[in-house]
């Protein structure tokens, strides 16, 4: 029981009071705002594009989003913030028509909770049980777009996904970047001294080497599909626990052990948003490029020197072999600006006399949240 005296009484009631107002100027607000969606979607539909109208904007939902950010007044953080935002287009965008969306399942991976973070929880999400077949769902129209990992700062890139561009004409429409909590998990049955065996993806058992040769060398480490399948066969096992985030074990009722055993604090994956349409310039934006060259000397010089040249930041060089021959490679390249800014329109045009392919695999609104 609370025990306020009267003029906390009278005090919580006034700010209660405050509060009250507030919510229903914020309510009507919101409402208002969703109303004037609605007539965007009207404009939308009407504008000569007709059923293939195009409703959700990644480069106006980036700049609403860093406005959000930029004119916060506080307290609240301008990541609170801008969450909040988020949820507020989510809702307005789904009016104008929801967003469906793949993404690397099953529920409960750290991918559905990137797919969550950049659309909002107004979108309609399918689990998909690998990185190909989310882009070809996404190539057979069945969803919108796609959300695929692309890499982690502390393991590094994941090549299935790299090597699903080479024969996708899918684009890249935008980036999410998550912060990856990893929590040693058990059930209600589990014998926590028992343990003998540790489930989890194997990207989540490199992430989380140092701390599992601390506290438990001797366990058999099972790499399984996904961090979340890896929280489902624990449900039924006595001797065995899972790696796995948040999300994995709020929907698979499991209780956690021990919390943030990641062996880096900053780890970090990056992921991708895939769909057909070629997003414009936000005012912050990157690109990302798959270049093939000549097996000669000099190549990779003569493919970077026109990014140094036209003052372009390089924020990631990858390196595939070919599939098309042995010996040959891939270049997947991520820079600073959009392919319609001089400047990199500039750069494309010298990288691509020097190649023997050149792909532009998207310009997208750098990631916000
Ligand atoms: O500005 C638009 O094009 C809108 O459809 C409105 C809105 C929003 O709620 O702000 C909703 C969805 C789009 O993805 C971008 C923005």
């Amino acid at each position: 029981m609370s025990e306020d005296k009267p003029e906390q009484v009278k005090r919580l009631l006034e700010l209660r009071d405050r509060i009250d107002g507030i919510d229903s100027d914020i309510a009507r607000l919101i409402s208002e705002r969703a109303n004037c969606a609605l007539e965007v979607a009207e404009v939308k539909k009407h504008s000569g594009e007709g059923e293939s109208a195009l409703y959700y904007r990644p480069e106006r939902e980036a700049q609403v989003l860093r406005r959000a950010m930029e004119r916060n007044p506080g307290p609240l953080t301008n990541e609170e913030m801008a969450r909040l935002f988020r949820e507020i287009m989510s809702a307005c965008l789904a009016l104008e028509e929801p967003v469906k969306v793949a993404y690397l399942g099953p529920e409960g991976t750290f991918t559905q909770q990137a797919a969550l973070k950049h659309f909002g929880h107004s979108a309609v999400s399918k689990p998909l049980a690998a990185i190909d077949e989310v882009f070809r769902e996404v190539e057979a129209g069945a969803v919108n777009y796609g959300v695929v990992p692309v890499e982690n700062s502390t393991e590094g890139v994941v090549n299935h996904t790299l090597d699903s561009f080479m024969t996708s004409n899918l684009q890249v429409c935008g980036e999410v970047e998550l912060r990856i909590h990893q929590h040693l998990m058990i059930s209600d049955i589990t014998r926590k001294d028992s343990i003998t065996r540790i489930y989890s993806h194997a990207q989540s058992l490199a992430q989380c080497r140092k701390w599992l040769d601390s506290y438990y060398p001797n366990v058999e480490r099972v790499a399984v599909a996904s961090n979340a399948e890896a929280a489902k066969r624990v449900k039924g096992e006595w001797n065995a626990a899972a790696i796995a985030g948040d999300m994995a074990a709020e929907l698979y009722g499991l209780k956690i052990l021990s919390e943030k055993i990641e062996d880096r604090p900053d780890n970090s994956t990056r992921f991708l948003i895939i769909g057909s349409q070629a997003v414009p310039a936000s005012g912050d934006d990157k690109t990302s490029l798959m270049v093939s060259m000549r097996n000669e000397p000099g190549a990779l010089h003569d493919l970077l020197a026109p990014f140094q040249k036209h003052g372009i930041d390089l924020t990631r060089v990858e390196t595939r072999p070919a599939q098309s021959s042995n010996w040959t490679y891939v270049f997947f390249i991520d820079f600073v600006g959009h392919r319609d800014s001089e400047n990199v329109a500039a750069a494309l045009k010298e990288v691509g006399a020097g190649a023997s392919d050149i792909k532009v695999l998207g310009s997208y609104p750098r990631g916000v949240l």
